[in-house]
């Protein structure tokens, strides 16, 4: 069993119910876990116990990294995880900020790319780091953070992973990212691939060899109508060998990532995985 199987196994072992208000479903949970990903060694943490989509989340990363707003944008470069937020959470739907159809708010990749300063000007957060860590500067706060309290009723909805912490060491580049909630059926097969590509892109468009991710999760959870589904067969299934990523050695910069990088230009290869298991998804 490998840690993200681990991870499932502890929290229907030892989690606690817990309700959920917004939801209105409740969770098993636990709080605190840690994994790690090896991104020099090239072990590409794709679950295995049931086929996941990594095309999409890359696309949902990539989005990030552009400062997309909208869920339709997500679409049209193939990740439709932004769809139900966007459009059928019934508090977002009420809320006057919202702009029309598909506008998820000031979330994520806006805080990344464009918080808001009192000025009214705005603050680039990704373009700051990737210019030190270009120049081999890391000042002990490269940091990309989406939390933005001040913001929250202007979006869809909080990000779960809120904050990037990177970390040159030598030559060697690594990263620290949090989580304050996690999905781990659905949500965390996304966030485990994307970590791992945000650090091998962060290292190649600076220009250093990539190291580890350090993923630290607080609220790490299964709906209740998701586990039987993963207590009664992704469980009982073993694990195959992790795949490894290989990533288009022409992308260079952060201007090629915001102009023409696809998921095309990402490759798994070796990944043996068991049959998709269809997880209910609470909005
Ligand atoms: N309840 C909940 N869980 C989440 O993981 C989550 C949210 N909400 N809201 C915001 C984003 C959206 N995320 C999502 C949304 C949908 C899938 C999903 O449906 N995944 C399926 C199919 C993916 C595909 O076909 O592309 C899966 O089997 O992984 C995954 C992550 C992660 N986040
Ligand atoms: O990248 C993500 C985004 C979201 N999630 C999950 C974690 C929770 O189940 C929901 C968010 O609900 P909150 O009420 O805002 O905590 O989405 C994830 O796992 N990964």
């Amino acid at each position: 069993m490998n840690q993200y199987e681990q991870l499932c196994q502890r929290i229907a072992e030892q989690g606690t119910w817990v309700t959920n208000e917004r939801t209105g479903i409740k969770c098993l949970t636990v709080v605190n876990a840690d994994l790690e990903y090896d991104v020099g060694a090239n072990a590409f943490p794709l679950v295995t116990t049931r086929k996941c989509f990594y095309k999409a989340a890359i696309a949902e990363l990539l989005g990030y990294l552009r400062g997309y707003d909208n869920a339709a944008q997500f679409r049209a470069i193939g990740c439709n995880t932004w769809n139900a937020n966007a459009n059928e959470n019934q508090a977002w739907l009420a809320n006057p900020a919202r702009k029309g159809t598909d506008d998820m708010g000031r979330v994520y990749g806006v805080q990344g790319r464009a918080w808001q300063k009192p000025d009214g000007s705005s603050l680039d957060q990704l373009q700051k780091v990737v210019n030190n860590l270009s120049q081999g500067i890391d000042d002990r706060g490269e940091i990309i953070t989406f939390y933005n309290p001040g913001e929250f009723d202007l979006g869809c909805l909080r990000p779960c992973m809120h904050t990037h912490t990177f970390s040159l060491l030598g030559d060697t580049l690594h990263l620290t990212s949090y989580m304050r909630s996690c999905d781990v059926p659905l949500g965390l097969t996304f966030n485990m691939p994307q970590c791992f590509v945000l650090l091998a892109l962060m290292a190649q468009i600076t220009g250093h060899k990539a190291g580890k991710v350090y993923h630290k999760i607080v609220n790490a959870h299964i709906y209740e109508n998701q586990l039987d589904l993963m207590v009664n067969e992704q469980l009982k299934r073993a694990p195959f060998p992790m795949p490894s990523l290989s990533i288009n050695p022409d992308i260079k910069s952060l201007k090629d990532i915001e102009t023409w990088v696809s998921t095309d230009d990402f490759q798994v290869h070796d990944y043996q995985c068991h049959p998709p298991i269809a997880y209910p998804f609470a909005v």
